[in-house]
């Protein structure tokens, strides 16, 4: 796993990266971050380059174009006619955490409602665990999500919840991840129930002290249908001292309810409100208002994993909403860190085309991360590549639950995939393996 902020998957010198079938560059027409909302339709947005090649310097993408004029290279890797995508920007996860909620799951599937309740039972886990062992855990999860194609990650805190908890989740998260958000304002712990105000005092003061050094967003559950959560006043507060404090903003809105969440994060200039599953038609228009600042994050398997409706995203896009897909991993409401399973749920659940959900998931992403370097593949990007073991980007959704997948790896010198000819689906077989890809670290 290479450290943090170091080009993943690159060694020194230039390789050549060939045998791609279909590249799917999500860059404008001029290489640049392509503007959202449907003045360019999402399939023209995705920059499909058929039979292409790519030439990587230094972790850098430095030519993108057809196999048949691509300069030389050192190094020379052949992914057998598999298509490319941009790897996967997933902008909002939950992944330092202990123990696990399946009975709450259970519970869920059987009719109890989800609340956030449940988020104590992860914070006692969390607590006890020793950082060796959150450590581990958070590193097991983060090569799950490179070999599900995932090479930039947001990392939340939020089952800490006391000063040194927190900073400690935030320290682990920067080990594998420069996109870490300090969310101290997930719930109130259980032993600060009597008092909410003296938490929001914590959370605002000595917890953000200790935390902002080590994160670049502040988050906030912001939902007044939920005992355990923020209203939107409280929530105002913790972002307000969040932003004095240097951070960028970030919100969980509108997960539960049509609550003040959503507006909330318009009015202060978000980069993202994530959920939007309950929004009311002055939501829609505030976000529509803010496209190019504040990106609606949907993250439909929240609502696959507590059996809710989902949001409009047909709706949205339709409305000119910068719309990003991203998984949540949590322990809660979404154990799941595939980003190509959230793909095929946009598809089939919320009315996207495969063009919009690839795009929401990369550019997408990396627009609520505002990360202008990543999401795409183009001249001056990171060299961030997912291969599919598939011959286009329209199977992620076709064919859902398969190990599609995975971020390519150029670092450790491995030769090309093994080219397993034209299989029943006309891309490379079954057999073809995950390819030239190792555990190394999403950014
Ligand atoms: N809703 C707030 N936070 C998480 C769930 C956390 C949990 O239940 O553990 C979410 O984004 O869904
Ligand atoms: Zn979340």
């Amino acid at each position: 796993m290479p450290q943090r902020g170091e080009p993943s998957g690159t060694a020194s010198g230039s390789v050549l990266v060939t045998g791609i079938r279909e590249l799917v560059t999500c860059a404008g027409a001029d290489g640049r971050m392509p503007v959202l909302g449907p003045v360019v339709p999402a399939d023209e947005r995705l920059g499909v380059v058929p039979d292409a090649a790519v030439v990587v310097e230094d972790g850098v993408v430095a030519w993108v174009g057809p196999a048949a004029s691509a300069p030389g290279a050192d190094r020379r890797v052949d992914l057998g006619g598999r298509a490319v995508v941009p790897g996967f920007v997933d902008s909002h996860s939950h992944l330092v955490y202990a123990g696990d909620r399946a009975a709450e799951f259970s519970a869920r599937m059987a009719g109890r409602p989800y609340d956030g309740g449940g988020i104590g039972v992860s914070v006692a886990a969390t607590r006890a665990a020793s950082d060796d062992e959150l450590r581990g855990l958070l590193r097991a999860r983060v090569a799950q999500m490179r070999a599900l194609g995932t090479t930039t990650v947001e990392v939340k805190s939020g089952y800490g919840l006391s000063v040194a908890d927190e900073q400690r989740s935030l320290r682990l998260a920067r080990e594998v991840t420069d996109e870490t958000t300090f969310l101290g304002a997930h719930v109130v712990p259980p032993e600060a129930r009597g008092d909410r105000a003296a938490y929001l005092d914590l959370v605002c003061g000595p917890m953000l002290r200790a935390c902002a050094p080590h994160a670049r967003w502040v988050d906030v559950f912001c939902e007044p249908a939920s005992p355990h959560a923020f209203t939107g006043d409280e929530a105002r507060r913790v972002l307000e001292a969040g932003r004095d404090a240097g951070l960028g903003l970030r919100v969980h809105g509108n997960q539960l309810s049509a609550g003040p969440g959503v507006r909330l994060a318009v009015e202060l200039g978000a980069a993202s409100v994530d959920h939007c599953t309950f929004l009311t038609d002055a939501d829609v228009e505030a976000l529509v208002s803010a496209a190019g600042t504040t990106v609606a994050t949907l993250l439909p398997g929240v609502e696959f994993s507590t059996r809710s409706p989902y949001p409009d995203a047909r709706a949205l896009v339709d409305a000119g909403v910068d719309v990003a897909l991203a998984t949540d991993c949590n322990p809660g409401t979404c154990n799941t860190s595939s980003m190509p399973f959230v793909v095929a749920l946009a598809v089939r659940e919320m009315r996207m085309t495969a063009a919009e959900a690839l795009v929401a998931a990369t550019v997408g992403g990396a627009r609520a991360l505002r990360r202008p370097d990543v999401g795409r593949v183009a001249v001056g990007a990171r060299a961030d590549l997912a291969v599919l073991d598939a011959p286009s980007y329209e199977h992620l959704a076709y064919r859902p639950g398969m190990p599609l997948a995975h971020a390519l790896d150029l670092g450790s010198g491995a030769g090309s995939v093994p080219d397993a000819g034209p299989g029943p689906d006309a891309g490379p077989g079954p057999d073809a393996g995950p390819g030239p890809h190792a555990e190394r670290g999403v950014r």
